[in-house]
């Protein structure tokens, strides 16, 4: 654990104050930025076009959407994105030590002992070690509140992203989930279109479907089955979503309830993260 330690990574260049809890969702897109986001514009504007810290984590169910968008995230900001779900999965296609044990816990939807996840943990972010201490998005820890408690105790988090969509389009979206075992990408078949019903919004998510040349090298995730998706429901339900409650408690909980899919959602995500023209700008600075 005394690894983990590394995570104390300096803030140089931003604060983002701790900032009440709030739900962001479609028919909010004109409502005032996020309080927390909001200091991103009260930065000078060398701040904002510059090196800049972050430290993020993106919480939600199975299947919603974290590492697309915590991906999406870590390139526009320039910080590392570190998903524990991928340091498991490189475990285990490295054979390493590990891997036969996690191979289990992982085929059941179980969640890996907090020990290991923390070593994987920490050995990911000596990787980081000499580089600039620019901050880090964390996307799947920490999912318990023992992890959340480590985590509090070795850095201060600034942000806390909770992603929500429906549980039936979560099923799908796990089911439709595709990788080319190639390049990596990360695809999804699912095409989902639920209309509105009894005042409950309808959804619309295009599938996301890859390029003709990986579509002979697609592969599914050893635990995208309806069993395995149905159990890691429950145990998000039974163990991670304490960690909201931990979160919101705190003043550091921003829910985003995706509207749709990447095309509707993402300018909507970078507009409550009061991020909508950085991109802009740092394009018109380069
Ligand atoms: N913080 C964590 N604590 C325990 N187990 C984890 C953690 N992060 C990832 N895992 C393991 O890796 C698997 C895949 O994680 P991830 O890709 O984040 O899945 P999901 O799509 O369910 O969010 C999890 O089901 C769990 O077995």
């Amino acid at each position: 654990m005394a690894a983990i330690t590394r995570l104390r990574l300096a803030k140089r260049s931003f604060f983002v104050p701790p900032l009440p809890t709030r739900t962001f969702s479609s028919s909010q897109v004109n409502a005032p930025p996020h309080a927390a986001a909001a200091s991103f514009r009260r930065g000078p504007r060398s701040d904002i076009l510059s090196k800049r810290c972050v430290q993020w984590v993106f919480l939600g169910c199975p299947g919603v959407g974290k590492g697309t968008y915590a991906s999406r995230l870590s390139n526009l900001l320039d910080v590392p994105h570190i998903a524990t779900g991928d340091l498991v999965r490189d475990e285990l296609a490295s054979s390493g030590p590990l891997s036969s044990q996690l191979s289990e816990i992982v085929k059941q939807g179980q969640l890996v002992s907090d020990e290991i996840i923390i070593s994987l943990l920490s050995k990911r972010l000596g990787a980081e070690e000499g580089k600039d201490d620019l901050g880090f998005i964390l996307d799947g820890f920490p999912r318990t509140i023992k992890q959340a408690k480590i985590l509090e105790g070795v850095t201060d988090i600034d942000l806390v992203i909770n992603l929500k969509l429906r549980e039936d389009v979560l099923l799908e979206k796990c089911l439709g989930r595709r990788i080319c075992k190639e390049c990596g990408g990360n695809f999804n078949v699912a095409s989902i279109d639920i209309k509105a019903e009894n005042g409950t919004p309808g959804i619309v998510m295009a599938p996301l479907l890859p390029p003709a040349n990986c579509i002979s090298k697609l592969i599914t995730r050893s635990d995208d089955t309806e069993a395995v998706v149905k159990e890691r429901l429950r145990i998000y339900r039974e163990m991670t979503q304490p960690v909201e409650d931990f979160y919101r408690n705190r003043g550091k909980l921003l829910e985003f309830n995706l509207p749709g899919g990447i095309p509707e959602s993402w300018p909507k995500l970078l507009h409550a993260l009061n991020l909508d023209d950085y991109e802009d700008k740092r394009s018109a600075a380069a």
